[in-house]
């Protein structure tokens, strides 16, 4: 007999309108902890606000939103604030502070969240810093940083609490096939090194196969699908081999 392992993260029936544009449409989804859960779906599908229902930055309409046990809309502001620190999380434009350095930005989590001195802080973000192959900037301003370096450094800077539960949204969009494989790389390895539980966007199908322990296809505001990236691949559902296989809709090639 197997026994299920309770979900870190549960969706149930999450539904969610923009002014009459119904974007999630009865979302279930369940986070195993210690996995990385990719979802995949179509652009503007309502990837980015699912995720925002994570850290209850989004509340939805109907349905709820648990984590770690706990429905996020029975949490008061503060709670929410203290579960949000077990998170690390980096948006699509993870903006970091432009007038800040380079090292502020990514001490900014510790110094609003604990009380450590100087040192201790100045030590862990070097090694945060030192892990996504920046060591040497810490004085740099963001303003004088490639895309891509940007995005080291707000990686940096989610991963620097050492957080439970990891979300990115497009972590390496923008970033060359290199330094995507090294993100991916230091992404898994620090999910399993942590144990942490993390939640991928990404349109990176390399990536996503690489990194995923199971994939969650957003279509039309439901997962239907959620399964190991093998059974995925061999998915007989027809949005997702339409998205595997790049193929545009019916009615785009009609009008060739
Ligand atoms: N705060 C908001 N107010 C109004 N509409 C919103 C808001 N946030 C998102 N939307 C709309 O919800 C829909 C889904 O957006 P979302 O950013 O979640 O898509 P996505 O799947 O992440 O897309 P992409 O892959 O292109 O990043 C879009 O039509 C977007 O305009």
């Amino acid at each position: 007999m197997t026994t299920a392992v309770a979900a870190i993260i549960q969706l149930i029936d999450v539904h969610k309108s923009f002014n009459g544009l119904e974007v999630l449409r009865g979302v279930r989804l369940a986070i195993t902890p210690g996995e990385i859960t990719v979802i995949l779906g179509r652009s503007g599908g309502g990837k980015s606000v699912l995720l925002k229902h994570l850290l209850g930055l989004m509340s939805p309409d109907r349905g709820q939103v648990q984590v770690m046990g706990q429905d996020l809309a029975n949490l008061s502001e503060k709670q929410l604030f203290t579960l949000r620190q077990r998170f690390g999380y980096l948006f699509q434009h993870g903006a970091l502070f432009d007038s800040l350095t380079v090292g502020e930005n990514v001490a900014f989590p510790l110094t609003e969240h604990t009380d450590w001195h100087r040192a201790r802080i100045q030590a862990a973000v070097r090694e945060k810093l030192y892990q996504v192959g920046l060591s040497g900037i810490l004085d740099k301003m963001p303003g004088d940083l490639s895309g891509g370096m940007r995005k080291r450094v707000a990686l940096a800077r989610a991963l620097v609490l050492e957080p439970e539960i990891l979300l990115f949204d497009e972590p390496t969009t923008g970033l060359d096939p290199i330094m995507t494989t090294t993100i991916g790389e230091l992404i898994a390895a620090t999910v399993r090194r942590l144990k942490v539980t993390a939640v991928i966007i990404s349109h990176d199908l390399g990536l996503a196969f690489s990194l995923a322990d199971s994939i969650a296809f957003l279509h039309q505001g439901q997962i239907i699908s959620h399964t190991d990236p093998q059974s995925f691949r061999q998915s007989r559902l027809e949005p997702v081999q339409q998205f595997l296989q790049g193929q545009p809709d019916r009615l785009e090639t009609a009008e060739v």
